[in-house]
């Protein structure tokens, strides 16, 4: 079985020579004190050997919640935010037929997100859709307190109840949260739904791994013994006794950081040629946003859907601020195969293309963006999926989650915290009156009559 692969010959060419050897210690050292449980935030390292860890048995037990819900949904609600959504996402769309929604394919439930924002167009609108189908609820949340995803919650569990009767509706609400804290374990647990406990060890933007993204893919179809197996297979792939050069994730952290120091590139783009690759791109934001932006440090993770976005923000990656790189997940193998017709007209100028895969274009498209872009002054990362399955995916996942824990430790910063998250709900709990919060909304209020 083929691996993903990391190309930065086209980056290190903006660092000076022997950059990469010269992380090697920096690497190491980081690396091991991930293995060795020493790095800060060391409590959170559940996710390092998680998918060798995970048992048959173990995905034998999600697999079995997932088939109820399908068997009983014709909708299936992952309620969630950040890391107790992005994962599903970005696995589910990478895997999906694009039109999957319009399709109607009766032999999947439709998987839907919510919980992940405060649109009250979108929350009534997600309630019309409902209305009349048979709806499931996977309410998922870690800390089991965010807003987002309890306030959601809460509309949907009535929803479920007035639609299913509350004995139907236990059957299909499943809460994926901590094992004894917070909102969305104390209404699992008068209830009775079933439940998985999201280990203490493992954040949220690392949890795609367990139940949290392995039992909405398991419901959207998708084999999660694939996905952990690929996931698998790269943990040895980025183990601590790969040669530092061998290890992927050993040299992707050491060439981000190596740009973000000696060159200045404060932004990466994540790049993708396959829409359905959208939403890993989201993930990956979250993955790194999340780990490295605090201190005052952190290169800014950003994204791009090519060629769409050539047309958009092609202009200013080409001759904007030279502050950027790129790094471009390519897919060497599409699942499907068109052909461009001939046209006896040839109205369209486009005759020289008859006969050509589609995804020819593409490649051609993406050479030609890469040469285009370094020749501007943007260093680009190259890895390689050979296919978009899940073994592959998997693969991807893991070797960005070990990257990070790397890259993270080489900045020096904890990755596995959040505290800036906080701000912003403090002053809108103030705001809203919640009790426990006097003091901040007093403090709030007078400071918003002042700036008036
Ligand atoms: O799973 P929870 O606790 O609802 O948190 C969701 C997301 O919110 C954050 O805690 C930030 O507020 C993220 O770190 C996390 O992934």
């Amino acid at each position: 079985m083929k691996n993903i692969t990391l190309d930065v010959s086209k980056a290190v060419q903006f660092l000076k020579e022997g950059t990469v050897k010269n992380y090697e210690a920096k690497v190491k050292e980081a690396q091991e004190a991930l293995e060795n449980g020493t790095c800060p935030g060391n409590d959170f390292l559940g996710w390092l050997h998680l998918p060798s860890s995970i048992t048959p048995e173990f995905l034998k037990e999600i697999q079995d919640c997932a088939n109820t819900l399908r068997e009983n949904c014709e909708a299936i609600v992952v309620a969630g935010i950040g890391g107790s959504y992005l994962g599903a996402r970005a696995v589910i769309e990478a895997l999906s037929n694009s039109f999957s929604w319009l399709i109607g394919d009766k032999s999947n439930p439709t998987i839907l997100f919510a919980g992940n924002n405060i649109g009250e167009d979108y929350l009534y609108e997600l309630t019309e859709y409902l209305k009349d189908k048979k709806f499931g609820v996977i309410n998922i949340s870690k800390s089991g307190t965010t807003t987002e995803t309890a306030l959601t919650f809460r509309l949907l569990k009535k929803q479920c109840e007035e639609q299913r009767g509350k004995e139907e509706a236990k059957k299909v609400i499943v809460a994926v949260t901590d094992a004894t804290k917070g909102a969305a374990r104390a209404a699992a647990d008068k209830e009775g739904y079933k439940t998985f406990v999201i280990p203490d060890n493992v954040g949220g933007r690392f949890s795609v791994l367990t139940p949290v993204g392995l039992l909405p893919i398991a419901c959207a179809g998708f084999d999660i013994t694939k996905l952990v197996e690929g996931a698998a297979d790269m943990e040895k792939a980025c183990g601590k006794d790969v040669a530092y050069e061998e290890n992927p994730a050993a040299v992707y952290a050491a060439v981000r950081n190596g740009l973000y120091d000696q060159a200045g590139k404060k932004i990466e783009i994540m790049v993708n040629y396959q829409p359905k690759l959208h939403f890993i791109s989201e993930w990956w934001k979250q993955l790194f946003g999340e780990s490295e932006g605090k201190d005052n440090k952190g290169i800014f993770p950003a994204s791009c859907d090519f060629t769409t976005d050539l047309h958009s923000m092609g202009q200013w990656i080409q001759q904007g601020e030279r502050s950027i790189y790129e790094t471009v997940i390519s897919v060497e193998e599409p699942a499907k195969k068109l052909l461009f017709p001939n046209d006896e007209e040839n109205l369209d100028g486009l005759n020289f293309l008859a006969g050509k895969r589609v995804d020819e274009v593409n490649k051609m498209a993406e050479l030609g963006t890469r040469l285009a872009h370094v020749d501007g002054g943007v260093p680009n990362i190259r890895i390689s999926v050979p296919v978009l399955n899940e073994y592959y995916i998997g693969q991807l996942i893991y070797f960005f989650e070990k990257a990070c824990g790397i890259s993270g430790n080489i900045l020096g910063v904890n990755p596995f915290n959040q505290p800036g998250v906080e701000a912003y709900k403090k002053n809108m709990f103030a705001l809203l009156n919640k009790p426990g919060y006097e003091e901040d909304s007093k403090a709030i209020k007078e400071r918003l009559a002042k700036e008036k």
